[in-house]
């Protein structure tokens, strides 16, 4: 689960290797798939100390077609490396943006979030041993270099402010024996090879069936592999004290009311926000809340009535009716906690997979800061949290045993969200 699968793609330039990689996360029909080029990564900055070059010259150089970014010098492999190591163990990253036509970083960088695919691409992308290592297949896309001057014409002068003559220039003094110098070598490496660039079904066959045994269903999987297990240390459930108990049977009923469920689940969230704090070291902390849309939100106010000066951040993962597994719509992080101890919110936690994809997105904390809090969880997602990440604390008022064949909890509170928000 933590493990991203690294695609390499390979080639020359204009061979189709951007045209291939959309076209592999169109035919993958995956979740979370990020594609990442190698032309992030070009040493042409706006500022040093990654010039080689200073960059006023650099910049003179690369407008008279001069400079040449077809030599393994220009790119910047320890950042790219670096990079693609923490995408593929799930982290977040800043990926550099890069603009062909002024030849130079963009001010601001991209952030991506670990996912569980990662295609990386770039004519380059072979050429070290390190960044091979890393990837879990590779595909070279083989184009006749009189195709690939062809479309290069047409997109350089289209796309990337060129004229004719600078092309071709650029092409034979540069990217030709480049080609044959750093990229064509590296075709022994690749597993699949695209000929003519022209994508096809079984390649993508291919690559399903080497991912299929990878990543499959998470949520059936995660639903039954647990059966029998002692519950972890990391879990900690409210003491069940007869108030709890009381509650626990309100908002079970079904019959209850809404305003009923609103205020009992309220007073539950005040009690388990008071044993949560309770857990955190004796020092002075910054605390972060973290709610995973929509019912994590319903816990925000019960947190600020017990902390102060909690800054909140928020995230939106939904489940794709289609494929079954949970996706990334939206994350507002405040910046800069990567210190902080975090609450990740949510009202109930089935299979734990919306929990632990959250949990992936906040990799960058250490673990033990990371306490997921929940009203009520079912035991195979408090078992998947704590396999995957077994140093996050994990907070609760009971786990209920059993799950439906829809991954609802049973007994537990039906649908929390719509009985909240009345929206049943
Ligand atoms: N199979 C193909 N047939 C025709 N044109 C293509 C094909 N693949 C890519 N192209 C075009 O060639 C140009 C370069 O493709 P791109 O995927 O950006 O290559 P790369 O990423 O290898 O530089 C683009 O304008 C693209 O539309
Ligand atoms: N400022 C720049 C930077 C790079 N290039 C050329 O881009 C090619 C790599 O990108 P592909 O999408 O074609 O793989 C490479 O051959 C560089 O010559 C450029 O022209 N200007």
């Amino acid at each position: 689960m933590k493990e991203a699968f690294v695609i390499g793609l390979s080639g020359g330039s204009a061979s189709g290797k951007t045209t291939v990689a959309e076209k592999i996360i169109q035919a993958l029909d995956f979740p979370w798939v990020v594609l990442l080029s190698m032309d992030s990564f070009y040493k042409a900055n706006i500022a040093p100390p990654y010039d080689q070059i200073p960059f006023p010259q650099q910049h003179e150089l690369a407008e008279r077609n001069e400079y040449n970014f077809d030599h393994v010098d220009a790119f910047d492999f320890d950042l790219c490396c670096e990079t693609l190591r923490k995408l593929k163990q799930g982290r977040n990253v800043e990926i550099p943006m890069y603009d062909f036509t002024s030849h130079c970083r963009k001010k601001q960088a991209k952030p991506l979030y670990g996912a569980n695919v990662v295609i990386f691409e770039g004519i380059m992308s072979f050429v070290r041993p390190e960044l091979r290592a890393l990837m879990d297949m590779k595909v070279f896309v083989d184009t006749d270099s009189d195709e690939r001057l062809a479309r290069r014409l047409r997109r350089d002068i289209t796309q990337r402010g060129r004229n004719l003559k600078g092309v071709l220039h650029q092409y034979n003094k540069f990217v030709k024996p480049a080609f044959e110098q750093f990229i064509e070598p590296t075709l022994q490496y690749a597993d699949i090879v695209i000929p003519r660039g022209k994508f096809m079904c079984s390649c993508c066959m291919h690559l399903r069936s080497t991912m299929h045994g990878l990543v499959t269903n998470t949520q059936r999987d995660m639903s039954h592999i647990h059966n029998g297990q002692p519950l972890p240390s990391t879990l900690n459930v409210l003491e069940s004290t007869k108030q709890v108990q009381g509650i626990h049977t309100i908002l079970r009923n079904r019959e209850t009311p809404r305003d009923d469920f609103v205020f009992f689940s309220k007073r539950l969230m005040r009690l388990l926000f008071e044993f949560a704090l309770s857990l955190l070291p004796h020092k002075i902390h910054v605390l972060c809340g973290m709610s995973i849309l929509r019912a994590g939100e319903t816990m925000e106010p019960a947190l600020f009535s017990v902390t102060k000066d909690i800054r909140l951040g928020k995230i939106l993962i939904q489940t794709n009716a289609a494929t079954e597994e949970p996706e990334l719509h939206y994350i507002r992080v405040p910046r800069k906690i990567s210190e902080d101890h975090v609450i990740l919110m949510d009202a109930t936690v089935a299979t734990g997979a919306a929990a632990m994809m959250a949990i992936r997105v906040l990799l960058d904390h250490d673990e033990e800061n990371i306490l997921l809090v929940s009203l009520l969880m079912a035991d195979t997602g408090v078992h998947s949290v704590a396999y995957a990440f077994p140093k996050v604390q994990i907070v609760t008022t009971a786990v209920d045993h059993q799950l439906n064949d829809r991954y609802h909890i049973l007994p537990g509170f039906g649908n929390f969200g719509d009985r909240y928000f009345g929206t049943e």
